[in-house]
């Protein structure tokens, strides 16, 4: 392209320059949204989401219409109608795992009958065993330190082991659905191993799923080199599969999914461009965060039950002097819930039983402690219309540290859950939608002639 060869130095001022460049070019006056009317982020002014579709997968509840007033309340979560305290108290009642009916129900709607959950689980099982060597060829080849690029990629690459890729009918991508429910977990495992075999330098471990386990047990089967796990390990990463897999069509990546399916586009690339969305640390990639804060809390503050060293500690993330200095405190806000997330709740529950157990107890007394500071002190330094609570990031990853899962895995087991609820979306939007997703964008460039080299 061109004979000037620039040295590491001059290439790295020159993208600074650039970088400079870029920035004032780019900077569009915020009185400008405000004049246009436009809805930031899809909000309306009091942070209520723009109404951009309809569904009957999931419902997030968080406030009621009081005399046209919204009045917050506890959040509430339901898949196909059916709230998730249910869904979770029922098969935990019944002794059996959850995911494979929650996946079932996100994407045929109804609850399985017995033996129609036997057939589902033998679908995912041959899509595990059919698939299994093509996901340890595709991960194993270009190892990565982030497993939610493994997961992106792998699943790109599945189309290249689909005779019928492109075919969007509903037929095919159901099919395509249960696979990818299926291989995911592969993806993930098999990426992580690759990852501590080429980065740790340790042995290369490659367990095959086994068909008679569930998609909770076959993680941590593929997952520790002697396949070991207790019952109760089992059950707390099946039950965190169940309650991350839907969350509506607005959320971020199932809204992704929304937009890319839209398009006409193949299933694997609808689903890769929802990982890439998950993986940011405002949506799923806030789990490892909260984690990463919590390391860099401990190492700060000396005493764990002085409430002004926290708050003073909160302050310094908010004021961008602190941790990863993005001005946010992970694993709290919401773009709906205020009250509460159910999630959350639910997950904190079994954290305590956990930390009691694992006698983390004063961990945990902090966690609870940041649960009831930080909403305090956002709401004096942030601009709030609706109250901000723990959300489901918030105890995920102290779970997963106790249930020893490795954190690189922490965002991808998000995401492993979460291929249910985007793949139910895009069933959904396929059926009913058949319009582009397309909405506008006032250009406010001033116009301008184009210039000549020589005159420049
Ligand atoms: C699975 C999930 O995706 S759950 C969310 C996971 N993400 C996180 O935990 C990251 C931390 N939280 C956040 O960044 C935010 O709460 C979000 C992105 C989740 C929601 O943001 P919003 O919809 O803008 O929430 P809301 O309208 O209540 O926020 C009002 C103001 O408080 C700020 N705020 C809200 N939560 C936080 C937080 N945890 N830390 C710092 N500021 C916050 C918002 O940035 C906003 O300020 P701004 O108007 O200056 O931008
Ligand atoms: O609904 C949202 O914006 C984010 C969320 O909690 C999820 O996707 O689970």
């Amino acid at each position: 392209m061109t004979n000037i060869k620039l040295s590491e130095q001059e290439r790295d001022n020159l993208i600074k320059e650039l970088s400079i460049k870029a920035k004032d070019s780019n900077y569009i006056n915020p009185e400008l949204y405000t004049k246009y009317e436009v809805k930031r982020g899809l909000r309306d002014i009091s942070g209520k989401g723009v109404l951009a579709g309809l569904t009957e997968v999931g419902e997030v509840h968080a406030y009621i219409l009081d005399e046209n007033e919204l009045v917050p309340v506890p959040g509430r979560l339901s898949y196909r109608g059916i709230d998730i305290k249910e869904i979770t108290e029922g098969f935990l009642k019944e002794g059996r795992y959850g995911f494979e009916e929650t996946a079932y129900l996100l994407l045929c709607g109804t609850l399985p009958n017995k033996s129609v959950l036997e057939q589902f689980k033998e679908l995912l099982s041959d899509a595990q065993s059919s698939k299994a060597e093509f996901a340890r060829k595709t991960v194993l080849h270009i190892p990565s330190k982030d497993i939610m690029n493994v997961l992106g990629r792998g699943v790109l690459s599945l189309y290249s082991a689909d005779q019928n890729a492109d075919d969007i009918s509903i037929e095919n991508v159901l099919r395509q659905s249960i696979e990818l429910i299926a291989c995911v977990p592969l993806i993930a495992v098999y990426g992580y191993q690759a990852y501590v075999h080429q980065y740790l330098n340790k042995s290369l471990v490659l367990h095959s799923p086994q068909p008679e386990l569930s998609i909770a047990e076959n993680i941590l089967h593929m997952l520790r080199p002697d396949s070991k796990y207790s019952k109760l390990e089992a059950t707390l990463l099946d039950l965190s599969l169940v309650i991350h897999a839907e969350h509506g069509g607005g959320n971020n990546s199932t809204f992704t999914t929304h937009v890319v399916t839209s398009t006409g586009t193949d299933t694997y690339s609808a689903i890769a461009a929802a990982i890439g969305s998950l993986k940011g640390p405002r949506h799923g990639g806030a789990n490892i965060k909260v984690r990463h804060m919590f390391k860099d809390i401990k190492e700060n503050i000396k005493d764990w039950n002085d409430d002004e060293a926290i708050k003073n500690y909160l302050t310094k993330l908010l004021n961008k002097e602190a941790f990863d200095r993005s001005g946010l405190i992970y694993g709290v806000g919401h773009a709906v819930y205020s009250v509460s997330d159910p999630r959350a709740e639910i997950l904190k529950s079994y954290a305590e039983e956990l930390a009691n157990e694992k006698h983390v107890e004063e961990e945990f007394n902090l966690y609870k402690k940041i649960e009831k500071l930080a909403p305090e002190v956002i709401e004096q330094h942030r601009k709030i219309y609706k109250g901000v609570c723990a959300n489901v990031d918030f105890y995920s990853g102290f779970i997963y540290e106790m249930l020893d899962i490795p954190e690189e895995l922490y965002t991808p087991i998000f995401a492993i859950s979460r291929v249910a609820g985007w793949c139910a979306h895009r069933l959904e939007e396929l059926t009913n939608a058949g319009k582009i997703v397309r909405p506008a964008f006032k250009s406010v460039a001033p116009k301008r002639e184009y210039i000549p080299m020589e005159n420049r």
